[in-house]
């Protein structure tokens, strides 16, 4: 189990990670979700020990982060954003290397990454400088499961990764979460949290919501519309400015809008959006996603 008691960090005048309260539970496939800066980056840096906190305290099963981090170490698996990889070594010699550092073998621990290890091992005499950004992740992700990790942690692990890779890495997740570890993984996909088991949505250093992503689904307490019009960037600003708007964001070919007024019906925004000009009206109600949550509560904090 993970705990995270009161954590804060600061870099100067930002603060980057603002008096966070979680628990993760064993063997948990568990998302931070969150726009850029949000503060994912550095509350998983804070887990693994890589940066000391303000105040506060994180347990990671039973460990604490400050005075058992060289122990930590050896139970957690990390895969940062970036520079996980020696683009200069091969994929074989990449997951010798950080097998070594854990004092294993590739073999001693292959039934945990074959899953994931087979899908690049016909490369693996390829520098990984020279891997597409799918298998390059891959790669990274055997590496950090070489050493048998009790927890995974994943920051933003398919960010730039085309749609078909970011599935699969998804599905090798689901496999490895079979083998009783924790995981936690954050994104800027709204789409992914629906493949956790919990997600927080954090803003600006602070969690807005932890929770299923059904039950958070399931919070959204407004009427929500979906509308289009010939003008789209001018509708969204017409009803930006608009006093009953309570909120306006585009998704996809469509603007979703929710009012202050929660008895405004379907009929009334209609002819809200016909009074200010707009042709080719179509505005029906739709149900929320994660996205809408995320949008609602960051609106309202
Ligand atoms: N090493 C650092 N030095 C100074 N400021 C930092 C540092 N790391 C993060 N920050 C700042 O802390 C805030 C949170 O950043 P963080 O990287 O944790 O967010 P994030 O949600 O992971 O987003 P991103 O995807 O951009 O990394 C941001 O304002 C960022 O600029």
């Amino acid at each position: 189990m993970i705990q995270i008691n009161n954590i804060s960090k600061n870099f100067g005048e930002v603060q980057a990670v603002r008096d966070i309260n979680l628990e993760i539970n064993d063997s948990e496939l568990f998302g931070l979700i969150g726009p850029d800066g949000a503060g994912k980056s550095t509350l998983m840096r804070l887990m693994v020990t890589l940066f000391i906190p303000e105040s506060g305290s994180i347990s990671m099963n039973g460990r604490d982060t400050i005075k058992e981090y060289k122990e930590i170490r050896k139970h957690v698996g990390y895969m940062p954003g970036r520079f996980s990889l020696y683009q200069d070594l091969s994929v074989e010699e990449n997951l010798a290397f950080y097998a070594s550092v854990f004092g294993s073998t590739i073999e001693e621990n292959y039934d945990l990454v074959k899953d994931v290890y087979e899908q690049i091992a016909p490369f693996r005499k390829r520098l990984a400088g020279r891997l597409s950004g799918g298998m390059k992740q891959k790669l990274a992700l055997s590496c950090a499961l070489i050493h048998r990790p009790e927890i995974l942690v994943l920051d933003e692990p398919t960010t730039g990764v085309d749609a078909v890779s970011r599935k699969e890495f998804w599905e090798m997740l689901k496999k490895v979460q079979q083998n009783g570890i924790t995981i936690v993984v954050s994104t800027p996909y709204m789409d992914e949290a629906s493949l956790c088991d919990r997600v927080a949505l954090m803003q600006k250093g602070e969690i807005l919501q932890v929770d299923t992503p059904s039950q958070i689904i399931a919070s959204f307490p407004k009427k929500l519309f979906a509308v289009k019009s010939s003008g789209h960037y001018q509708l969204l600003n017409n009803l930006k400015s608009s006093g009953s708007i309570y909120s306006v964001f585009p998704f996809g070919q469509y603007l979703h809008v929710t009012m202050k007024d929660d008895d405004f019906e379907l009929n009334d925004l209609e002819s809200l959006i016909q009074k200010q000009g707009h042709k080719n009206i179509e505005v029906h109600e739709t149900k929320a996603g994660i996205e809408d949550v995320f949008m609602y509560l960051m609106q309202s904090s």
